[in-house]
Protein backbone atom coordinates (compact mmCIF):
# COMPACT_ATOMS: atom_id res chain seq x y z
CA UNK A 1 0.00 0.00 0.00
CA UNK A 2 2.77 2.53 1.08
CA UNK A 3 5.02 1.26 -1.77
CA UNK A 4 2.27 3.00 -4.47
CA UNK A 5 1.74 5.93 -2.10
CA UNK A 6 4.91 6.90 -1.09
CA UNK A 7 7.75 5.30 -2.95
CA UNK A 8 7.66 8.60 -5.78
CA UNK A 9 7.45 11.08 -3.11
CA UNK A 10 10.10 9.06 -1.14
CA UNK A 11 12.27 8.75 -4.18
CA UNK A 12 12.72 12.76 -4.23
CA UNK A 13 14.69 12.71 -0.76
CA UNK A 14 16.58 9.49 -1.13
CA UNK A 15 17.81 10.08 -4.48
CA UNK A 16 19.96 13.15 -3.99
CA UNK A 17 21.28 10.54 -0.84
CA UNK A 18 22.03 7.60 -3.08
CA UNK A 19 23.98 10.38 -5.46
CA UNK A 20 26.22 11.62 -3.12
CA UNK A 21 26.81 8.11 -1.56
CA UNK A 22 27.56 6.75 -5.03
CA UNK A 23 30.07 9.67 -5.78
CA UNK A 24 31.90 8.72 -2.07
CA UNK A 25 32.66 5.52 -4.45
CA UNK A 26 30.13 3.66 -2.16
CA UNK A 27 28.64 0.14 -3.81
CA UNK A 28 24.87 0.00 -3.40
CA UNK A 29 25.76 -3.90 -1.61
CA UNK A 30 27.74 -2.31 0.66
CA UNK A 31 25.31 -0.35 2.10
CA UNK A 32 22.66 -3.21 1.95
CA UNK A 33 24.85 -5.53 4.06
CA UNK A 34 25.53 -2.03 6.50
CA UNK A 35 21.42 -1.27 6.73
CA UNK A 36 21.18 -4.81 7.42
CA UNK A 37 23.17 -5.76 10.01
CA UNK A 38 23.10 -2.55 11.87
CA UNK A 39 19.34 -3.54 11.62
CA UNK A 40 19.85 -6.72 12.94
CA UNK A 41 21.92 -5.45 16.03
CA UNK A 42 18.98 -2.73 17.02
CA UNK A 43 16.55 -5.70 16.59
CA UNK A 44 18.29 -8.03 18.95
CA UNK A 45 19.17 -5.68 21.40
CA UNK A 46 16.99 -3.20 22.16
CA UNK A 47 13.69 -4.87 21.89
CA UNK A 48 14.46 -7.86 24.30
CA UNK A 49 16.27 -5.49 26.37
CA UNK A 50 13.14 -3.32 26.26
CA UNK A 51 13.88 -0.36 24.92
CA UNK A 52 10.82 -0.31 22.73
CA UNK A 53 10.86 3.11 21.97
CA UNK A 54 14.40 3.68 20.70
CA UNK A 55 14.51 0.24 19.00
CA UNK A 56 11.55 2.01 16.85
CA UNK A 57 13.16 4.62 16.38
CA UNK A 58 16.97 3.18 15.69
CA UNK A 59 15.74 0.58 12.96
CA UNK A 60 13.10 2.76 11.65
CA UNK A 61 16.61 4.71 10.82
CA UNK A 62 18.50 1.30 9.35
CA UNK A 63 15.62 -0.04 7.56
CA UNK A 64 15.51 2.97 4.93
CA UNK A 65 18.78 2.06 4.10
CA UNK A 66 16.99 -0.33 1.83
CA UNK A 67 15.44 2.72 0.15
CA UNK A 68 19.24 3.90 -0.17
CA UNK A 69 20.74 0.89 -1.52
CA UNK A 70 18.13 0.82 -4.72
CA UNK A 71 18.76 4.67 -5.38
CA UNK A 72 22.30 3.90 -5.46
CA UNK A 73 21.83 1.24 -8.01
CA UNK A 74 19.93 3.30 -10.24
CA UNK A 75 22.50 6.28 -9.66
CA UNK A 76 24.95 3.64 -11.46
CA UNK A 77 22.60 2.91 -14.26
CA UNK A 78 20.73 0.02 -13.38
CA UNK A 79 20.94 -2.42 -10.60
CA UNK A 80 22.52 -6.33 -10.58
CA UNK A 81 20.74 -9.53 -10.65
CA UNK A 82 23.11 -10.37 -7.24
CA UNK A 83 21.86 -6.40 -6.09
CA UNK A 84 18.62 -7.71 -6.23
CA UNK A 85 19.08 -11.38 -4.85
CA UNK A 86 21.48 -9.68 -2.22
CA UNK A 87 18.63 -6.49 -1.43
CA UNK A 88 15.58 -9.17 -1.48
CA UNK A 89 17.85 -11.74 1.17
CA UNK A 90 18.53 -9.22 3.32
CA UNK A 91 14.96 -8.22 4.09
CA UNK A 92 13.72 -11.66 5.01
CA UNK A 93 17.20 -11.16 7.31
CA UNK A 94 16.11 -8.12 9.06
CA UNK A 95 12.36 -8.64 9.05
CA UNK A 96 13.15 -11.84 10.96
CA UNK A 97 15.14 -10.18 13.61
CA UNK A 98 12.91 -7.44 14.64
CA UNK A 99 9.60 -10.25 14.98
CA UNK A 100 12.07 -12.66 16.69
CA UNK A 101 13.62 -9.40 19.25
CA UNK A 102 10.05 -8.36 19.73
CA UNK A 103 8.78 -11.87 20.48
CA UNK A 104 11.51 -12.41 23.25
CA UNK A 105 9.88 -8.82 24.45
CA UNK A 106 6.53 -10.72 24.34
CA UNK A 107 7.79 -13.70 26.70
CA UNK A 108 10.67 -12.29 28.62
CA UNK A 109 8.96 -8.61 29.54
CA UNK A 110 5.12 -8.95 29.05
CA UNK A 111 4.40 -12.56 30.09
CA UNK A 112 2.18 -12.41 27.13
CA UNK A 113 1.00 -15.39 24.81
CA UNK A 114 -1.33 -13.29 23.02
CA UNK A 115 1.24 -11.22 21.85
CA UNK A 116 3.73 -13.80 21.30
CA UNK A 117 1.47 -15.38 19.17
CA UNK A 118 0.47 -12.60 16.89
CA UNK A 119 4.28 -11.78 16.77
CA UNK A 120 5.08 -15.39 15.66
CA UNK A 121 2.16 -15.16 12.81
CA UNK A 122 4.02 -11.84 11.35
CA UNK A 123 7.38 -13.39 11.69
CA UNK A 124 5.88 -16.65 9.75
CA UNK A 125 4.07 -14.34 6.64
CA UNK A 126 6.46 -11.84 6.68
CA UNK A 127 8.84 -14.70 5.06
CA UNK A 128 5.93 -15.96 2.91
CA UNK A 129 4.53 -13.19 1.67
CA UNK A 130 7.97 -12.01 0.08
CA UNK A 131 8.67 -16.39 -0.80
CA UNK A 132 5.27 -16.48 -3.00
CA UNK A 133 6.67 -13.54 -4.77
CA UNK A 134 10.02 -14.86 -5.63
CA UNK A 135 8.65 -18.29 -6.47
CA UNK A 136 6.18 -17.20 -8.81
CA UNK A 137 8.59 -15.10 -10.68
CA UNK A 138 10.48 -18.02 -10.80
CA UNK A 139 7.57 -20.07 -12.20
CA UNK A 140 7.23 -17.21 -14.21
CA UNK A 141 4.35 -15.14 -12.71
CA UNK A 142 3.90 -12.44 -10.47
CA UNK A 143 2.91 -11.97 -7.11
CA UNK A 144 2.71 -8.84 -6.22
CA UNK A 145 1.14 -6.24 -3.53
CA UNK A 146 -2.07 -7.85 -1.14
CA UNK A 147 -2.76 -5.58 1.44
CA UNK A 148 0.97 -5.96 3.36
CA UNK A 149 3.98 -5.14 1.66
CA UNK A 150 7.41 -4.85 3.27
CA UNK A 151 7.01 -0.87 3.80
CA UNK A 152 3.71 -1.57 5.29
CA UNK A 153 4.69 -4.62 7.76
CA UNK A 154 7.67 -1.96 9.31
CA UNK A 155 5.24 1.32 9.56
CA UNK A 156 3.01 -0.79 11.65
CA UNK A 157 5.23 -2.89 13.37
CA UNK A 158 7.62 0.25 14.66
CA UNK A 159 5.26 2.27 14.90
CA UNK A 160 3.44 0.35 17.40
CA UNK A 161 6.51 -0.80 19.68
CA UNK A 162 7.65 2.61 19.60
CA UNK A 163 4.10 4.32 20.81
CA UNK A 164 4.10 1.09 23.54
CA UNK A 165 7.75 2.21 24.31
CA UNK A 166 6.56 5.92 24.51
CA UNK A 167 3.37 5.12 26.65
CA UNK A 168 6.11 3.24 29.19
CA UNK A 169 8.29 6.43 29.40
CA UNK A 170 5.30 8.42 30.11
CA UNK A 171 2.98 6.25 31.82
CA UNK A 172 0.52 6.32 29.30
CA UNK A 173 -1.74 3.43 30.36
CA UNK A 174 -4.34 3.34 27.61
CA UNK A 175 -1.52 3.63 24.92
CA UNK A 176 0.65 0.75 26.18
CA UNK A 177 -1.76 -1.61 24.13
CA UNK A 178 -0.55 -0.24 20.68
CA UNK A 179 1.95 -2.99 20.17
CA UNK A 180 -0.59 -5.87 20.65
CA UNK A 181 -3.31 -3.86 18.08
CA UNK A 182 -0.67 -3.42 15.88
CA UNK A 183 0.78 -7.12 16.27
CA UNK A 184 -2.66 -8.42 16.02
CA UNK A 185 -4.44 -6.17 12.91
CA UNK A 186 -0.98 -6.86 10.96
CA UNK A 187 -0.68 -10.63 11.58
CA UNK A 188 -3.80 -10.96 10.21
CA UNK A 189 -3.55 -8.35 7.41
CA UNK A 190 -0.78 -10.62 6.50
CA UNK A 191 -2.60 -13.70 6.26
CA UNK A 192 -4.82 -12.08 3.92
CA UNK A 193 -1.72 -11.07 2.19
CA UNK A 194 -0.46 -14.82 1.54
CA UNK A 195 -4.16 -16.03 -0.37
CA UNK A 196 -4.41 -12.60 -2.25
CA UNK A 197 -0.64 -13.37 -3.53
CA UNK A 198 -1.40 -17.28 -3.86
CA UNK A 199 -4.71 -16.38 -5.44
CA UNK A 200 -2.86 -13.84 -7.89
CA UNK A 201 -0.75 -16.58 -9.11
CA UNK A 202 -3.87 -19.19 -9.35
CA UNK A 203 -5.86 -16.87 -11.56
CA UNK A 204 -2.96 -16.18 -14.07
CA UNK A 205 -3.37 -17.60 -17.40
CA UNK A 206 -1.94 -20.72 -17.69
CA UNK A 207 -1.04 -21.57 -13.82
CA UNK A 208 -2.90 -24.19 -13.55
CA UNK A 209 -1.75 -26.40 -16.87
CA UNK A 210 0.24 -29.81 -15.71
CA UNK A 211 4.22 -28.98 -16.16
CA UNK A 212 6.02 -30.39 -19.22
CA UNK A 213 7.16 -34.15 -18.18
CA UNK A 214 10.93 -33.94 -18.52
CA UNK A 215 13.71 -36.90 -18.76
CA UNK A 216 16.24 -35.17 -16.77
CA UNK A 217 15.82 -33.08 -13.54
CA UNK A 218 12.85 -30.71 -13.74
CA UNK A 219 13.50 -27.24 -14.25
CA UNK A 220 11.46 -26.53 -10.60
CA UNK A 221 14.31 -28.91 -9.35
CA UNK A 222 11.81 -31.83 -8.49
CA UNK A 223 13.12 -35.61 -9.38
CA UNK A 224 11.48 -36.27 -12.92
CA UNK A 225 7.92 -38.51 -12.83
CA UNK A 226 9.07 -40.70 -16.01
C1 LIG B 1 6.49 7.28 18.78
C2 LIG B 1 6.64 6.26 17.79
C3 LIG B 1 7.97 6.19 17.14
C4 LIG B 1 8.01 5.15 16.11
C5 LIG B 1 8.97 5.45 15.03
C6 LIG B 1 8.86 4.48 13.94
C7 LIG B 1 7.78 4.81 12.94
C8 LIG B 1 7.98 4.09 11.67
C9 LIG B 1 8.00 4.99 10.50
C10 LIG B 1 8.81 4.83 9.48
C11 LIG B 1 9.76 3.68 9.38
C12 LIG B 1 10.27 3.52 8.03
C13 LIG B 1 9.86 2.22 7.48
C14 LIG B 1 9.78 2.24 6.01
C15 LIG B 1 11.04 1.71 5.41
C16 LIG B 1 10.76 1.23 4.08
C17 LIG B 1 11.92 0.45 3.61
C18 LIG B 1 11.46 -0.66 2.77
O1 LIG B 1 11.56 -1.80 3.11
O2 LIG B 1 10.95 -0.36 1.58
C19 LIG B 1 10.47 -1.48 0.86
C20 LIG B 1 10.27 -1.12 -0.58
C21 LIG B 1 11.41 -1.60 -1.40
O3 LIG B 1 11.51 -2.91 -1.31
P1 LIG B 1 12.73 -3.62 -2.04
O4 LIG B 1 12.49 -3.65 -3.50
O5 LIG B 1 14.02 -3.07 -1.55
O6 LIG B 1 12.62 -5.06 -1.44
C22 LIG B 1 11.60 -5.93 -1.88
C23 LIG B 1 10.75 -6.32 -0.68
O7 LIG B 1 11.58 -6.89 0.32
C24 LIG B 1 9.72 -7.33 -1.10
O8 LIG B 1 9.03 -7.73 0.05
P2 LIG B 1 7.42 -7.81 0.05
O9 LIG B 1 6.95 -6.41 -0.08
O10 LIG B 1 7.07 -8.68 -1.11
O11 LIG B 1 7.11 -8.43 1.36
C25 LIG B 1 10.36 -8.56 -1.72
O12 LIG B 1 9.36 -9.42 -2.16
C26 LIG B 1 11.25 -8.16 -2.88
O13 LIG B 1 11.93 -9.28 -3.34
C27 LIG B 1 12.29 -7.13 -2.46
O14 LIG B 1 13.03 -6.70 -3.57
O15 LIG B 1 10.23 0.28 -0.73
C28 LIG B 1 9.10 0.83 -1.15
O16 LIG B 1 8.15 0.16 -1.32
C29 LIG B 1 9.17 2.28 -1.42
C30 LIG B 1 8.12 3.02 -0.68
C31 LIG B 1 8.42 3.07 0.74
C32 LIG B 1 7.63 4.12 1.38
C33 LIG B 1 8.09 4.19 2.78
C34 LIG B 1 7.43 5.28 3.51
C35 LIG B 1 8.16 5.47 4.79
C36 LIG B 1 7.60 6.58 5.54
C37 LIG B 1 8.38 7.49 6.06
C38 LIG B 1 9.82 7.51 5.77
C39 LIG B 1 10.35 8.92 5.80
C40 LIG B 1 11.40 9.08 4.77
C41 LIG B 1 12.29 10.22 5.10
C42 LIG B 1 13.57 10.05 4.42
C43 LIG B 1 14.62 10.88 5.09
C44 LIG B 1 15.96 10.46 4.59
C45 LIG B 1 17.02 11.33 5.05
N1 LIG C 1 22.68 -3.94 -3.37
C1 LIG C 1 21.69 -3.68 -4.24
C2 LIG C 1 20.43 -3.29 -3.82
C3 LIG C 1 19.46 -3.05 -4.74
N2 LIG C 1 19.73 -3.18 -6.06
C4 LIG C 1 18.68 -2.91 -7.06
O1 LIG C 1 17.67 -2.08 -6.55
C5 LIG C 1 16.43 -2.77 -6.50
C6 LIG C 1 15.71 -2.48 -5.22
O2 LIG C 1 15.49 -1.11 -5.21
P1 LIG C 1 14.69 -0.45 -3.97
O3 LIG C 1 14.67 1.00 -4.27
O4 LIG C 1 13.36 -1.05 -3.99
O5 LIG C 1 15.49 -0.80 -2.78
C7 LIG C 1 16.79 -4.25 -6.63
O6 LIG C 1 15.74 -5.00 -7.17
C8 LIG C 1 18.00 -4.18 -7.53
O7 LIG C 1 17.58 -4.03 -8.85
C9 LIG C 1 20.99 -3.56 -6.49
O8 LIG C 1 21.25 -3.70 -7.69
N3 LIG C 1 21.96 -3.80 -5.55
MG1 LIG D 1 16.61 -1.90 -1.30
MG1 LIG E 1 14.69 -4.38 -0.08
Amino acid sequence: MLSVLGRAAVSKVIAPVGRALVAAGLSPDVVTVFGTTASVAAAVTLFPSGHLFWGAIVIAAFVLFDLVDGAMARERGGGTRYGAVLDATCDRIADGAIFAGLAWWAVYHENSRSLLVATLICLVTSQVISYAKARAEASGLSAEGGLIERSDRLVIVLLGSGLTGLAGHFGIDWLEWAVYVAMWLLAVASVITVFQRLLQVRNAEGARDPLPKKSGIAESGEAPTT
